[in-house]
């Protein structure tokens, strides 16, 4: 079995963070493992309170992942301070982790910030020249690439700014601000456009950290880049398309709509 690690924070209410992370990953048929970055209080409604672990411990969590299953991809996500991006860029280059998929986590769909300004400027310069694809949506393209992001050209203009500063593919997500779920790619290709059918469900809590992890997952079981996105995609659909409706606020998807009940059956 192949097998993937997120790096990023636990939310509380299961619909975004590791709990998403984990969920995809199994569903999308590896092995899930975890290093937690921080724990956050958080519901469908928003975050109260984030508490960050000690780049030590993130660091022995890391070591004691990858000195013993090792990774066949790393996903990372909410990483809220310098100290702890410093920590996994050390442990990832000592490791020589393959298929890391960073998605730049800033603020959550509630609206919080997940993300010291530092912390932006360590991502930038010790993270991003790591990863094999990153994956901004609009705002976060826009603190990339030091830019608006207002039109479909606009998206290809930021990607290859994003790609040729930085040296990583990168997925800008057309997602909630622009149009339908267009995603473009932008490797050293150039520019690949996704199309994806806009899903009339207010229940996106999530979705971010859950396409980065079906990526990662993809990655994981030997796809190219343009499949792993590809499929990802297509599995985001179907999970938003589940059409689960908890919480009061902008509440999680159906991460396990293909996980069967009728496991007596496999016995
Ligand atoms: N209503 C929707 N219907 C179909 N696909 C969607 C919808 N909303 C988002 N997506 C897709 O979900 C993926 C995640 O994109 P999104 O822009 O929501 O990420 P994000 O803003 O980083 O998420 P988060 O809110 O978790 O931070 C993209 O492929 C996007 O196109
Ligand atoms: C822990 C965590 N990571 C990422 C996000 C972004 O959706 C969130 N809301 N919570």
């Amino acid at each position: 079995m192949k097998t993937a690690l997120t790096i990023a924070g636990s939310d509380s209410s299961g619909g975004a963070g590791i709990q998403a992370d984990i969920k995809t990953m199994i569903t999308n048929g590896v092995y899930a493992m975890s290093a937690v970055t921080a724990l956050t209080a958080q519901n469908t409604t928003g975050v109260t309170g984030i508490m960050d672990v000690t780049g030590d411990f993130l660091k022995q969590q890391l070591d004691a992942v990858f000195t013993d299953i090792y990774p066949d991809a790393v996903k990372i996500g909410m990483v809220s301070q310098s100290e702890l991006i410093e920590a996994i860029a050390e442990k990832l280059k000592e490791y020589k982790a393959k298929n890391i998929v960073v998605d730049p986590v800033m603020v959550a769909t509630s609206g919080a910030k997940l993300i010291s300004d530092e912390a932006i400027d360590t991502l930038k310069e010790k993270l991003l020249p790591m990863a094999d694809v990153i994956t901004p949506n609009i705002p976060e393209g826009e603190v990339l690439s030091d830019r608006k992001i207002e039109s479909p050209d606009d998206m290809v203009t930021a990607a290859k700014a994003i790609f040729e500063k930085y040296g990583c593919a990168v997925l800008l997500k057309g997602g909630h601000a622009m149009n339908d779920a267009n995603d473009l790619l932008y490797t050293e290709e150039g520019p690949q456009w996704f199309y994806g059918k806009k899903i009339d469900n207010p229940n996106t809590h999530g979705t971010g950290c859950t396409l980065s992890s079906a990526i990662a997952s993809n990655l994981a079981k030997g796809m190219s880049m343009k499949d792993a996105v590809e499929k990802g995609k297509e599995y985001i659909s179907l999970a938003l398309g589940a059409m689960l409706n908890l919480g009061a606020g902008s509440g999680p998807m159906n991460h396990g709509f293909a996980v069967t009940t009728d496991w007596e059956v496999t016995k």
